[in-house]
């Protein structure tokens, strides 16, 4: 059955899920900042700072007027990085509380929020208040927008406490390229999520200073290894970490040149500054930022992250990534499994 939905935020993601979402039969309303983004998607459909390739479907309606575009939806999907997640929500509020309307909340946002530490789901929590939202469902998972736009087969997760809500989600969103399982975990579905940009960071940066396939395959198994120690001290199932949100998003991020995070990390490894590599990359690097994040709530929660924590030096102590990895390698030998 069609539904009337909004999506927030017209980056790559948020504009590739609303193009889906119109092809899967739905009503949807796009919403961005950016009036002349939205012309262009309305008149043009296109979206070329973020999706040069992509001709996005004649239905799809986009609009600058949040108002507009969240009026009498049934699901709101926000796709705003982390840095921009409270205020939209915030927002969003203020409109809801406005009509009345109480709908399902789905994220995609994947990072923790500076100084805080919070997941995106708690942001939204702490931002819109319960009378005007039900449940929080997360989607998450292997999932580059350029693989999406392409119809590339894809498998992802839609993880909330309450799972009809994620049997929902996972019915809109389906079809025959991208197929959605459920979840109850979204603790570890959000850690999974936010702290594999990390490791894709590291894994770019190894691939630029020339190593191979033995040493990205170590850091991604030890990087999975530090993701799964944070996420299960916050209360994560550690199964979530062996899903889609977690190995399954690790790989994907820590392999692919369309990944964000990973390109940031190969212009380091090459000896690009990170304001410069920052600057060009033209899209959000959460990786970036919750490094910082991850760092200091492990060092909070005394849980061990040898590599965020060698991450974290070089991204802002400045040390030399050959250092950080030569100090990780000198490391007290140690049993696999902690
Ligand atoms: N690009 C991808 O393939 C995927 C991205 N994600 C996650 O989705 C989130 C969004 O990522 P992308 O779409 O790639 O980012 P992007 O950099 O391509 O686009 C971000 C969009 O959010 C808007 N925005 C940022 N701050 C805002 C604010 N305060 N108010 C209003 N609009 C604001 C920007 O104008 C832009 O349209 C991130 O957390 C990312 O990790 C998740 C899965 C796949
Ligand atoms: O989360 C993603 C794919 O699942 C996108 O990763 P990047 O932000 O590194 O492009």
């Amino acid at each position: 059955m069609a539904e009337q939905i909004a999506v927030l935020g017209a980056g790559s993601w948020g504009s590739t899920l609303a193009n889906m979402l119109v092809e899967n039969g739905h009503d949807v309303k796009l919403w961005s900042r950016n009036q002349e983004q939205v012309d262009q998607l309305n008149n043009e459909h296109v979206n070329p700072h973020y999706m040069k390739d992509l001709v996005y479907s004649d239905k799809l309606v986009a609009t600058s007027d949040m108002a507009d575009a969240v009026k009498g939806a049934q699901v709101i999907l926000i796709v705003i990085p982390t840095k921009g997640l409270r205020q939209v929500a915030g927002q969003l509020n203020k409109i809801l509380e406005q009509n009345n309307q109480r709908p399902l909340i789905v994220h995609a946002t994947k990072g923790l929020e500076q100084n805080t530490y919070k997941r995106p789901s708690e942001m939204l929590m702490e931002e819109i208040n319960e009378e005007n939202r039900r449940d929080i469902v997360v989607l998450s998972g292997p999932s580059h927008a350029e693989d999406v736009a392409i119809k590339d087969m894809t498998a992802v997760t839609a993880a909330c406490a309450n799972i009809n809500d994620a049997d929902k989600i996972q019915k809109l969103f389906s079809n025959n390229y991208f197929r959605v399982y459920t979840n109850n975990d979204v603790i570890g579905a959000e850690f999974g999520a936010a702290l594999k940009n990390i490791i894709a960071i590291g894994a770019g940066a190894l691939q630029g200073l020339g190593y191979h396939d033995n040493a990205r395959a170590a850091l991604i198994t030890r990087g999975l290894a530090e993701i799964r120690r944070l996420g299960v001290a916050f209360g994560a199932n550690p199964m979530t970490f062996i899903g889609l949100s977690g190995v399954g998003d690790l790989v994907v991020t820590a392999t692919s040149k369309n990944s964000r995070n990973w390109r940031a990390g190969y212009q380091l490894g090459q000896g690009r500054k990170l304001d410069d590599v920052i600057e060009h990359m033209g899209m959000v690097i959460e990786g970036v930022y919750t490094t910082k994040a991850a760092h200091e709530l492990s060092l909070k929660r005394q849980v061990k992250m040898p590599i965020t924590d060698a991450l974290y030096r070089v991204l802002y102590e400045g040390e030399d990534i050959k250092n950080a990895i030569s100090q990780l390698m000198s490391r007290d030998l140690t049993s696999e499994i902690e």
